[in-house]
Order: structure tokens, then sequence, then C-alpha cells
């Protein structure tokens, strides 16, 4: 299922007026390119938030852009959550650009699962739950009744916080989804996606060799790969990943940071983290959230660096959360 690509009513997170993305321009501030635009450089240090508070006004002065650093994937307009009578997530707007890497911040409650949910409808499937608003994906409302959730869950994958392969073989768990919808025809196809989706994800020469063994045997580390796998099969555009990284011990962490780093040459990814120093290694883009606002967003470097808000600024340094 690929969105139509069409004029785009919703005005851009900027404010001027949305339209057709142009996937060539750059965004550009005072003349220079923007660290994160287009290709976002790899293997940039470790921005580890500081808890000096001279760190802050010795920072550079940069104003953190409020628009996208690449083509945006998904355009989010106003967008509120309600759990019954409890409002949740309230107004938020953010163009997540594809090809990036984009973390959300914010302490315990804030609405960062709550947003991130939205982007695949799997708040669809949460009693009480409502969302106002307009999420777009490449200019196609998300929401429209022509839209399956189904195959919307396909394009843009899911990854939680703790691994939850099928209880069925590795093989079984990534050939799944290819083979429900109906990706491929032929064994020998299927065996080649499997494969191929495995190496993406840097599992398959730990697991070539036990492909009909259970996946729920792998360890936790190798399990979340395994899910990460089972996305990739069926060629989504988004991948929304729920504190990845949570339930795993520092090696696994570091495989999956890695992979993630890898995967942002193809897909939009979005993670939700607890961790500054994650957010700091794996994003490009962040956006941090309070009380179910977002309350500002930008680039990684300059959110961490020199945020615009206290706010962010008291987060980051460790003041609350
Ligand atoms: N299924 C639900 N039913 C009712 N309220 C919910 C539900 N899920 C989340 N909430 C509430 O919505 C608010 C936002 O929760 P959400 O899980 O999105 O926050 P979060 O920032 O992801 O938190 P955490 O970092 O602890 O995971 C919280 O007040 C939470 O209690």
């Amino acid at each position: 299922m690929k969105f139509p690509f069409f004029q785009s009513p919703v005005k851009a997170a900027d404010g001027h007026e949305g339209g057709p993305v142009d996937p060539t321009e750059v965004p550009k501030m005072g003349g220079q390119v923007l660290p994160g635009a287009g290709e976002a450089p790899r293997g940039e240090s470790l921005l580890t938030p500081s808890t000096d508070e001279g760190a802050h006004s010795r920072a550079p002065t940069v104003t953190a852009p409020n628009f996208p650093a690449g083509p945006t994937k998904i355009a989010a307009r106003d967008v509120s959550v309600f759990y019954g009578d409890k409002q949740a997530l309230f107004d938020v707007s953010l163009d997540i650009p594809d090809k990036t890497v984009t973390a959300f911040i914010g302490p315990s409650g804030c609405g960062k699962s709550t947003f991130l949910r939205t982007m695949n409808r799997m708040n669809d499937t949460i009693p009480g739950c409502k969302v106002t608003g307009r999420i777009e994906m490449d200019g196609g409302d998300i929401n429209a009744k022509a839209i399956d959730p189904v195959l919307l869950r396909a394009q843009v994958g899911m990854v939680f916080q703790k691994p939850n392969p099928f209880p069925k073989t590795i093989y079984e768990n990534v050939a799944y989804g290819p083979r429900i919808h109906g990706l491929t025809s032929n064994k020998g196809e299927l065996d080649g996606i499997v494969e191929a989706s495995l190496k993406r994800a840097g599992l398959w020469d730990e697991v070539a060799d036990r492909l009909h063994s259970a996946g729920t045997g792998l360890s936790g580390g190798q399990q979340q790969r395994l899910v990460i796998a089972r996305a990739i099969a069926v060629n989504p555009e988004v991948i929304l990943m729920d504190e990845p990284c949570s339930a795993l011990d520092p090696i696994a962490t570091a495989k999956i940071e890695e992979l993630i780093d890898e995967l942002r040459e193809r897909f939009c990814i979005v993670i939700v983290t607890h961790s500054m120093a994650q957010a700091a290694r794996v994003s490009q883009r962040t956006a941090f959230f309070h009380m179910g606002r977002l309350v500002e967003h930008g680039n990684t470097e300059e959110i961490f660096t020199n945020p615009r808000e206290r706010r962010t600024l008291d987060y980051i340094t460790g003041r609350f959360g």
C-alpha cells in the first residue's frame, strides 16, 4: 500500500502552507545546510547531557529549527488523544522527516507512547481511546476511512519495549508477514526475504543454522532483533520503537543502537526513550514532551546543547523526570 502523493491541506510546522514535499529540498538556516538535513552525519560524537548549568550559557547560540530535517514522512497537526474523559495529549503538531531517527523524550506519563501509537493507529485497539487532529503520511490521511489499519501497521511497523516474537520458529516469525500480505508466492522468494531481513537486522550470522528453532529461545537482544527483522520483512516505510532497549543489557543495547543507525538509511525511524544518552547517540531529531504537550523539537544536538525552553533544559540536565 502506498499513499497517494497529493497536495496537503495542512500547514507545515513552521507555519507555511503545506504542499507536495520536494524531496530534493534541503532545509537551510542562515545559508548553511543544517546538520541532520537529508543524509545526516554518521558516527557523531556522543552528546552527553551536562549537569552543569554553565554549559547551557556557554553553548553556541543556535536557534533550533522547527521544520523537518529532510522530506517530511509523517505530519501531525493538532493531535489530541483522550482515554475516556482524560486528555493525555494536547494539540501536538510535528513533522517527522524520512531517513532520520527522531527521538521522543520526556518524563514518565508525558504522552510519548500515546503519540507514537497515533502514527500507526495502535490507539484504535485501546477501548475508550479517541484521537482528534490530523496525521498524514506522504500527504495521505492515515485516519481516512479507506485506510486499512492492518496494512497501515505493516507499513508503519512497531517494536515494543519487551521483545514479542511469535511462539513460532525464527523462520516463521519473519516469513509470517510477507506471507499474509501476499508479498511472495514461492518458497524460494520467501527464503530470500527471510534471509535478507535477518541480515538487515544483524541477526543472520547468529541464527542461520537454527532457523527452525523457536524464536522465543533466543536471548532478549536477539529476540528484539528478530522482531525488527519481522517488521522489516514486509517492506515498511516507518519503524516506531517504544523503548526498544529498556529490557536489554548494555551489549544488546549497543547492537540495537548500531542497527538503528544502519536502518536509518532506508527507513523513517521514531524512538521513544528514557535515556538521554541514547537519544543523543541514535537520533538526529529530538522532540521533548511534558504533561501531554510537545514543548520543543529540533536537531538533537541543538536540543541537547541549547534548548529554547527552560523545561527542556531542566529535564535533560536531570532536574526532574
Ligand atoms: N490505555 C490507557 N488507558 C488510560 N490511560 C492511559 C492509557 N495509556 C496511557 N494512559 C495515560 O496517558 C498518559 C500518557 O501515557 P503514555 O504511556 O503515553 O506516557 P509516556 O510518556 O509514554 O510514559 P512512560 O515513559 O512512562 O512510558 C498517562 O497519564 C497515562 O496514565
